[in-house]
């Protein structure tokens, strides 16, 4: 299958091209900043015309759409929504006009608005059933890319489309030290509880989420329009979130006594339902032994507030600025 993949130079991205390659898949990867040395072509998809022009000339048989503004306030909110969401329309119409008949777009968990500190799920784990509640521009533009993706399988019923909400993604160098998403290590969110509650102790080894978009490209049969939980079968966090949770998030206090032993907060089972797919990997599975002894020897420190993270920081690093839970 030839299968454009923007966003090909991110951190879901590079892991993304790799494992669709590593199958046989015959990759065009498209990213505006291809320094990091990923093979593709370089394009801003914030030009439309240029979309265009570019997706003509592939004639992809598939689209994974993953280019966009993929932290929470790190740039300003309108600047947010509307490049998130114009984005993916034109990529998505470039895309279809082309000829791709199957098309895979990065959402995000964010749309289930875990933001503020009142925030109170119907239950745990959370799933696709959870109604969506977006708190910030980030999370609206999201559920506005889920809604366009819906569109678009209603309205082009011989191609298949989905979305999918990777959990916080942790590529093969985070787990050897290199700074995540947010700027500390994967050691210093296992070890300090407050970092990684704010979202929910998520996380997806970008590898799996890999295998998830080569597993819902290659499924014979699945349902057009669906959106999809990614996420690892455990949580990020080293006690149980039964116990975490309601420490961060006091109106998870009912739901979170669902959550016992290593469950995450969010339920995979619909992507592993439709597409065969599992997360293969964990923190236990992909921490040096060293590393792994260390977390697992080590006493959380006193839970800190959601709501106060950005004024009683837990580390020495630069508190995640853009940590939006840490700004709501
Ligand atoms: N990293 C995470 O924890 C999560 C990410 N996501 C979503 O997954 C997708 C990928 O996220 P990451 O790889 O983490 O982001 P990233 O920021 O590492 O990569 C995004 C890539 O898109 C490219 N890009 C951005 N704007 C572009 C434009 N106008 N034209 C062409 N290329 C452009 C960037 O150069 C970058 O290589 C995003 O849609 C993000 O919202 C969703 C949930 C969690
Ligand atoms: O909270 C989440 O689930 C994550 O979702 C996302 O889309 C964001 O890119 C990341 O900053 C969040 O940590």
């Amino acid at each position: 299958m030839r299968i454009a993949v923007t966003g090909a130079a991110g951190r879901l991205g590079r892991s993304v091209v790799d494992v669709l390659r590593s199958v046989g898949h015959d990759v065009r990867a498209i990213d505006r900043d291809l320094s990091g040395g990923v093979e593709g072509i370089v394009v801003d998809l914030r030009d439309k015309a240029a979309t265009r022009t570019a997706l003509t000339e592939l004639r992809p048989d598939a689209l994974v759409h993953l280019a966009a503004i993929a932290v929470p306030f790190s740039a300003p909110e309108s600047e947010i929504f509307t490049v998130n969401t114009s984005m993916a329309f034109d990529v998505i119409e470039a895309a279809v006009e082309a000829g791709a008949t199957r098309v895979l777009v990065a959402s995000s968990p964010t749309v289930l608005g875990y933001g503020p500190p009142d925030w109170t799920p119907p239950r745990l784990p959370l799933d696709e059933s959870t109604p969506v509640a977006p708190t910030h521009a980030y999370a609206l533009s999201k559920v506005c890319v889920e809604e366009t993706v819906a569109t678009f399988a209603r309205s082009v019923p011989h191609a298949r489309f989905a979305s999918f909400r990777p959990c916080y993604v942790v590529p093969p160098e985070e787990w050897r030290g290199a700074p995540t998403q947010q700027g500390h290590t994967i050691l210093e969110r296992l070890s300090d509880p407050a970092l990684a509650a704010v979202s929910l102790f998520n996380y997806v080894d970008a590898r799996d989420a890999g295998e998830f978009v080569a597993a819902w490209l290659e499924a014979a049969d699945v349902p057009s329009g669906a959106r999809y939980i990614v996420g690892a079968a455990d949580a990020l966090a080293t006690a149980p979130l039964s116990d975490l949770l309601p420490s961060y998030h006091p109106g998870t206090a009912g739901a979170a006594a669902a959550l016992i032993g290593t469950s995450p907060a969010f339920d995979s089972s619909a992507a592993t339902r439709d597409t065969g797919w599992v997360a293969r990997r964990s923190w236990r599975t992909e921490l040096s032994p060293d590393d792994l002894a260390s977390v697992l020897r080590g006493v959380p420190r006193e839970p800190v507030h959601v709501g106060d993270a950005r004024r009683t920081p837990t580390h020495d690093l630069p508190v995640p600025a853009l940590d939006q839970r840490t700004l709501s």
